[in-house]
């Protein structure tokens, strides 16, 4: 089985090095990768023959413009990214024939309401990120290609940036910390994802049934707060030298820290679906953030 992997240096696309390794020979590459392997997500055209070059029977996209803040001043990169690029691949795989994973977020939602939402929830993204992840979704979907779609949120993982790891760097500066408590969901780790991909793709190889997209996140929900206070809680009990202690992580509401980009208040996302097409068990948040914690701190 030929495999290729897009955004190999990313949280996901680290963690799918090592999740795909079984499943066949893996094609890894990134917008920095040398010659022929080069995958630069701003230029969705060149794309193509990377695609007719390699004649992967699986693609994994793990690339995207994932600054949240910073797509709202420059849309157009992150259009070219987060949709533009994803069409072409998709494209690319129809006509090949081949299968395509591609990952999306909790921002195509409103986030309304205070109940999970499942996959047929209509969305109505807030930013200009949000937008044009559903975007690419879209292109996925009208593309034709057999497709796994595994919308997530609040990624983290032991390598690459992510909220978990700015709160500990924070609480080494500061002697206190304002975090929002008002927006709901679920930490997910990278290593979660890409050992899911890996299972939901032998399974769909069996049963091309399976094909379509999925709410994909980790069990329990929390807020950014709860979480702060958890990461910086951990860090403590470990015997970390922070200025914040856990008690000075304070709550505040979403009012109080003002963004360019409009985040979701409910980012609950239903994974009945997942479960029940892929018999999958998806842990609590704190058991994988405890152990990307750990992995962070040498212990
Ligand atoms: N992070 C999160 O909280 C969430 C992520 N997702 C989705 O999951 C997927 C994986 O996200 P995650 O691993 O966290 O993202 P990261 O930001 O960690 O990784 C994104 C990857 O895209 C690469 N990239 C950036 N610019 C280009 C370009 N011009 N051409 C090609 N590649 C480029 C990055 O390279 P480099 O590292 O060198 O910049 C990196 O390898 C994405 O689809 C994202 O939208 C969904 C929900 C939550
Ligand atoms: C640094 C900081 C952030 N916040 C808030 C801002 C924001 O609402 C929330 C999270 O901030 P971040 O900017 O780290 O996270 P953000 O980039 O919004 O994270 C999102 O990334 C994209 C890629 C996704 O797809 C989403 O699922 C989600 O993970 O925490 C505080 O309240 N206090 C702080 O000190």
């Amino acid at each position: 089985m030929n495999i290729l992997l897009l955004g190999k240096n990313g949280q996901v696309g680290w963690e799918l090095q090592r999740s795909l390794a079984p499943l066949g020979d893996v094609v890894a590459c990134d917008f920095d990768s040398p010659g022929d392997l080069k995958a630069d997500f701003s230029q969705p055209e060149s794309l193509r023959a990377l695609v007719r070059a390699v004649r992967p029977q699986i693609i994994v996209n793990a690339a995207a413009h994932t600054a949240v803040d910073k797509a709202e001043s420059e849309p157009e990169l992150a259009r070219a990214l987060n949709a533009t690029a994803p069409g072409v691949v998709a494209e690319e795989a129809a006509a090949l024939g081949a299968t395509l994973v591609h990952y999306s977020t909790d921002y195509v939602f409103d986030g309304s309401g205070t109940e999970p939402r499942d996959e047929s929830a209509p969305t109505a993204p807030l930013s200009v990120y949000g937008r044009t992840k559903l975007e690419g979704e879209e292109l996925v979907r009208q593309s034709g290609c057999t497709h796994l779609i595994l919308r997530t949120s609040w990624v983290y993982a032991a390598r690459g940036g992510n909220f978990a790891r700015t709160m500990l760097r924070l609480a080494a500066e500061r002697e206190s910390l304002k975090v929002i408590s008002d927006q709901i969901g679920a930490p997910t780790g990278a290593d979660l994802l890409a050992d899911v991909t890996a299972l939901a793709l032998q399974r769909l190889q069996a049963d091309p049934e399976l094909a379509g997209t999925y709410h994909c996140v980790a069990g329990g929900e929390t807020s950014w707060h709860g979480y702060a206070r958890h990461v910086i809680a951990w860090a403590h009990a470990h015997g970390q030298a922070l200025k914040t202690l856990p008690e000075a992580v304070h709550a505040i509401p979403t009012s109080e820290y003002p963004t360019p980009a409009q985040r979701p208040l409910n980012s609950r996302l239903s994974t009945a679906r997942l479960k029940a097409a892929f018999g999958l068990h998806l842990p609590h948040w704190q058991a994988g953030v405890d152990r990307m914690l750990t992995e962070i701190s040498g212990r």
